[in-house]
């Protein structure tokens, strides 16, 4: 991967992709990449060429696209194209790409000094790390100073100083605003800390949370660095977010951000470097020549103790207070896509997939929504698995604002998408989508949405058929046991207790899993809110649960007789409700209600479901057959997570129920989310045909609990703001 600069402009416009050199034509030949090229914005593919010179006139129609698009192309372009490849046809591209490790001693050590701070309230980790409003975060002093130090303090006090003097750690983000201030304080607080190693996955330190906690297994490391807020929205008006990993690459734990947060409350000075000549050219912490774009890289780095720099400045150097010169301090610049991608290869069967992708008819979209997937996805589904058949990559240039978008792949955010997949019979076969850090995932079919609970579901569904082994090594082969969180539908329940597998139920937050996989209890995870994941990294999986669907596809479609109908992404769920039955599932969520008012009224529904109140109310409409809160105790470490939502049952068999519980991931206000599920058995009748709608069949139950938990009459709502 490469990045050039724009010489026009200074201006850098391309920031992934794979790039010959410059041939004499004067137009660069690509593989494929993504240029964000401001006034405008385009996603080239293979075979397109590009001229940084010429800002109006860079894009030419590739071959592919005046195939797909016959009729509609430019004649001109297609002109300016064909001379174009013939004069690049004999560049040798493979150089750009084999770079050996490159590892600059850097000559002007580094000092720690000590700084004082005060304590910031509100560091707490919520649902998955600290979710703030980038304003509050990149205007409140020392907000990241004092989060590392707590972090660091923490460390330092679980595994001793001169364990951290020999680890390593990994840091990697969704590339969103705010992420380069909190890198760079990253690595001089990281310095100061007497840390030995911290491996930027990038460029630019962008890499997915999958590919965070991929790293971090790989690397041996003590854990790592998530510079992300996920799906929330980004840029200065949207969020930012942290989180740390352990040493199995999962989310840290409860007990462990606690720490944190306590630390937080009560510090009073941080540790930073600086440059032990303050007139240097590497700027005043010392980093100002480490090019985070360039890949396969290694800065290494003499850190003097504190109090070293007054030394050193004086006239008698005897000062000195220690003359052993220091510790090191290495930043390995790593490609992110690396060891991600080796391990998506050591899963799938690639070989299959590809000839998926080649079959005639087969066509498939993937939307990165300008998150941090982009060249993850670039690199597999182009790189290793050929596909430059269709105009499948959208919106795949990673930007600091999401250029806009809200990069949470639902329904409302992916419109434009959506209705490509439901306007005509040409609509393409298979989409996918995935958030700003790539653990969240959206499946499509042609005119078909799958529900992230069925998802899961039918995941369970095929690791179980032994020759789905062919296609994807899933766990070894052996499936321990499945895990879900509380308010994702039981549709894997059912798949689970129709073949003998211990399904686990565990609050909201893919932390609550770790443990269980740790422990070999389970090989499959996921979630209602667009997750799901194996035993292979500790983190959910966007690209990994879209391979495993395309393997699904593959399993089916590859050794299909010619003339006989190829079985769809629509297929594929229809037939596994006709055989389990259907879990119609809605989730209801009701935004910006005033957190101290939510978190009151939620303390009070609690107490009335605990003291059974409520299930003397009545109302029109289904009738509260039983409800309660749930706690949930880790069978591994028996610790609890305790008020993790309230339940309520409006059957007997338990299986139409409303679940009620905050949102923890929103950065200022609160949300409300209340998740509506009804099962409907194959043998109660058509499931194919019963109501479409998930909307429609869940509704009743939606409106009674609106009235059984006094949404209507004590937060003053009557219809959600979005349904998913
Ligand atoms: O935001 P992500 O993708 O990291 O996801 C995080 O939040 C989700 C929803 O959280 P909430 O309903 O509290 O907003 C959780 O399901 C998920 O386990 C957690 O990792
Ligand atoms: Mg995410």
């Amino acid at each position: 991967m490469v990045s050039i600069e724009d010489a026009s402009t200074g201006m850098d416009c391309v920031t992934y992709g794979r790039l010959a050199p410059r041939c004499e034509c004067g137009w660069f030949p690509c593989l494929a990449f993504t240029v964000n090229y401001t006034p405008k914005r385009a996603t080239l593919a293979r075979g397109t060429y590009w001229n940084p010179t010429r800002a109006s006139s860079y894009l030419c129609q590739s071959a592919w696209r005046r195939r797909k698009f016959a009729g509609k192309r430019e004649p001109n372009q297609t002109s300016r194209l064909e001379r174009s490849k013939i004069r690049c046809s004999a560049i040798d591209w493979s150089d750009l790409f084999h770079q050996e490790t490159v590892v600059y001693e850097e000559s002007t050590p580094l000092c720690v000094v000590q700084v004082p701070t005060s304590p910031i309230p509100g560091q707490k980790t919520g649902t998955s790390g600290i979710r703030k409003r980038t304003r509050e975060v990149t205007q409140t002093p020392n907000f990241f100073e004092n989060w590392f130090q707590s972090l660091f303090d923490v460390l330092v006090e679980r595994y001793g100083r001169t364990c951290l003097n020999r680890a390593t750690l990994v840091v990697g983000g969704d590339g969103r605003e705010g992420n380069q201030a909190a890198l760079r304080t990253l690595l001089r607080i990281a310095a100061a800390n007497s840390l030995q190693r911290l491996i930027v996955l990038g460029p630019d330190a962008i890499a997915t949370t999958p590919a965070i906690s991929a790293a971090i297994r790989a690397a041996g490391a003590l854990g790592g660095i998530a510079l992300t807020a996920s799906h929330n929205p980004g840029g200065v008006d949207g969020d930012w977010g942290v989180k740390y990993n352990m040493e199995n690459g999962g989310p840290a734990p409860d007990s462990f951000t606690s720490l944190i947060y306590e630390r937080t409350l009560t510090i009073s000075r941080y540790l930073e470097v600086e440059a032990s000549d303050p007139e240097a050219l590497c700027g005043r912490d010392g980093f100002d020549g480490v090019n985070f774009k360039r890949i396969q890289t290694v800065h290494r780095f003499r850190i003097l103790p504190e109090g070293a720099r007054d030394a050193l400045q004086s006239p008698n150097p005897d000062r000195l207070p220690h003359s052993d010169g220091g510790r090191t301090f290495e930043i390995h610049l790593v490609d992110a896509t690396a060891t991600y991608v080796e391990l998506m290869e050591g899963i799938f069967h690639f070989e299959r997939l590809r000839a998926l992708l080649r079959l005639p008819n087969f066509n498939m979209v993937y939307d990165a929504m300008y998150g941090s997937t982009g060249p993850f996805a670039f690199m597999i589904f182009g790189e290793k698995l050929g596909y430059w058949e269709y105009p499948w990559f959208r919106r795949g240039q990673y930007l600091p604002d999401f250029g806009g978008v809200h990069p949470e792949p639902n329904l409302e955010n992916l419109a434009d998408l959506v209705a490509e997949f439901f306007s005509d019979e040409d609509s393409p076969d298979f989409g996918a989508a995935s958030d700003a850090d790539g653990d969240r995932y959206l499946i499509l079919g042609r005119k078909f949405v799958v529900q992230p609970s069925d998802s899961l579901a039918i995941m369970l569904d095929y690791a179980l058929r032994p020759d789905f082994a062919a296609y994807c090594r899933f766990d070894g082969g052996l499936i321990r046991g499945v895990a879900r969180s509380m308010p994702t539908s039981s549709a894997v329940d059912v798949v689970a207790s129709r073949h003998n597998i211990r399904c686990y139920e565990t609050p909201t937050g893919w932390k609550y899993f770790c443990n269980l996989l740790d422990a070999g209890l389970v090989s499959l995870c996921g979630e209602e809110s667009c997750g799901a994941g194996g035993a292979h990294i500790r983190e959910k999986d966007g690209l990994w649960a879209i391979l495993f669907w395309l393997s699904i596809l593959a399993y089916h479609n590859l050794q299909v007789a010619p003339g006989s109908k190829s079985t769809s992404v629509e297929d594929i769920v229809r037939a596994h409700w006709a055989h389990y039955g259907r879990n119609y599932y809605e989730r209801w969520d009701f935004h910006g209600i005033e957190r101290t008012t939510a978190e009151r009224w939620m303390r009070n529904l609690e107490r009335s479901v605990e003291g059974g109140e409520i299930l003397s109310l009545r109302i029109d409409g289904p009738q509260l057959y039983a409800a309660d809160v749930f706690h949930y105790q880790d069978p591994v470490d028996g610790s609890w997570a305790r008020n993790q939502g309230v339940r309520l049952f409006f059957s007997s068999d338990r299986r139409m129920r409303a679940v009620l519980r905050l949102s923890g991931t929103s950065s200022a206000d609160a949300t409300l989310r209340v998740y509506l599920e009804k099962y409907v058995a194959p043998n109660d009748g058509d499931v194919q045909a019963v109501g479409e709608l998930a909307s429609s069949f869940v509704a009743d139950i939606g409106r009674a609990a609106l009235l059984y938990c006094g949404i209507v009459s004590e937060l003053g709502r009557e219809r959600p703001d979005l349904r998913a």
